[in-house]
């Protein structure tokens, strides 16, 4: 076992899922796990078309287009930013001369938005090689290796053809094999997290951009995680693409720490088919295990079943706070009706649409627990918490 990241998290090897990240003590719930500035940062290729985000620190132009003060590079006309800082930043460092020449040849090909979402994520890989060979080989070090498809093909070729074009009018820069873009791709795609834009009147989430965090990419997927992450992408000041990793339940000593890759409330189906695609895995976890055994009707009744629980009132601030023993009377009641029915009543975001993880504020003495949606940020206390319960109770 070695020490991850401060003093909370120990990475270990784990039976038949790679590395991971196990408590080095008693953790509570709430508690700040990790908090990482990103090794890698990419725009989502149709999110970048719009020009209206940050190509540097991704936040969203908020003013309405053509009136605000953001600048677009002259040369690529590609990379748009927030400000003279972001602009001079970035010329050192996201957005260099080789960058702003590849983003020229990205603009002028014919790949799909799919692929250039790929093709940003190269682009920037191999700017990272060239700028810190030690953060180049911390992503090396990741998880994945995969097959030469016709996507890395097609992407190989642009690379290559994006280095060529660089040699003639600079320096000479390493080209890179078919086999290691593949091996590359394979990488993002399981340790990639997706920054998000939630809109709360259509409840989509739109991912901006992808961010790889170096030690944030040691956690591993549970169906009923004891930890989320949050961003605050459009938070002032530095630090807002840091991914924020919080515990949400007390969590013993040498627990291994897991999220879960996508929204809780997926299907076991849809979970299912995203970890074996993407993920190459087979999840055999004790929520998988459980749904696995689920005839038609139980699946469709667990869908209900969760849709009451998340149709709550949102009425009513009562500054009065709930006593363990409240909480675990309602916590008894819920058992019985379905496996897992606590874990959705506590951390699936009570508004309708939304899909996001609840996870209690870092411990405040003294203070009633409040629980965050890393997802559209509203929070719940725990009366409402109680006060959901109790409706759920009355109607079945
Ligand atoms: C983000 S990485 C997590 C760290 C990884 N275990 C490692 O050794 O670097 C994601 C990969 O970890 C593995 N993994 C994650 N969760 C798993 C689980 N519940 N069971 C088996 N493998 C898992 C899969 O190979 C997946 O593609």
């Amino acid at each position: 076992m070695s020490e991850a990241s401060g003093s909370m998290l120990k990475q270990a090897t784990l039976s038949a899922r790679g590395r991971g990240l196990v408590a080095s003590h008693a953790i509570k719930a709430g508690e700040i796990l990790l908090q990482e500035p990103h090794l890698l940062l990419y725009l989502d290729a149709a999110f970048a078309s719009l020009n209206a985000v940050c190509f540097h620190c991704t936040r969203l132009d908020p003013s309405p287009k053509g009136t605000g003060s953001w600048t677009i590079c002259p040369v690529c006309q590609t990379a748009t930013f927030c400000s003279l800082d972001c602009a001079t930043s970035s010329s050192s460092s996201t957005h260099t001369s080789f960058v702003c020449k590849a983003l020229s040849l990205l603009r002028l090909s014919t790949l799909d938005l799919d692929l250039q979402t790929q093709a940003r994520y190269l682009i920037a890989a191999y700017n990272l090689a060239v700028l810190s060979p030690h953060d180049f080989q911390q992503l090396l070090a990741l998880e994945g290796d995969g097959p030469v498809d016709e996507k890395a093909n097609v992407l190989h070729t642009f690379l290559s053809e994006v280095i060529r074009h660089w040699q003639v009018e600079t320096q000479r820069l390493p080209s890179w094999s078919l086999h290691f873009v593949a091996s590359l791709l394979v990488k993002d795609q399981r340790n990639a997290f997706g920054l998000s834009t939630y809109f709360s009147d259509t409840h989509l989430r739109q991912v901006r951009a992808y961010a790889i965090y170096a030690q944030a990419s040691f956690f591993n997927h549970d169906c009923l995680p004891n930890a989320c992450r949050f961003d605050y992408i459009d938070r002032p000041g530095v630090g807002s693409t840091d991914i924020i990793i919080r515990a949400l339940h007390d969590i013993p000593d040498g627990a291994e720490i897991c999220i879960s890759y996508f929204p809780i409330n997926w299907s076991l189906t849809e979970r299912q088919k995203k970890l074996r695609d993407e993920y190459g895995f087979i999840c055999k976890c004790e929520r998988c295990q459980v749904e696995e055994g689920w005839s038609d009707e139980d699946i469709a009744e667990q869908g209900e079943e969760i849709s009451v629980e998340r149709d709550t009132s949102e009425e009513g601030d009562e500054d009065m706070e709930a006593t363990d023993e409240e909480v675990m009377d309602a916590e008894e009641d819920l058992q019985g009706s379905f496996p897992h029915a606590m874990f959705f009543a506590k951390y699936l975001c009570p508004h309708e649409g939304c899909g996001g993880t609840l996870a209690p504020l870092p411990p405040n003495q003294g203070r009633a627990v409040i629980m965050e949606c890393n997802v559209c940020g509203q929070l719940r206390s725990e009366e409402e918490f109680l006060r959901e319960i109790e409706e759920y109770r009355v109607s079945s």
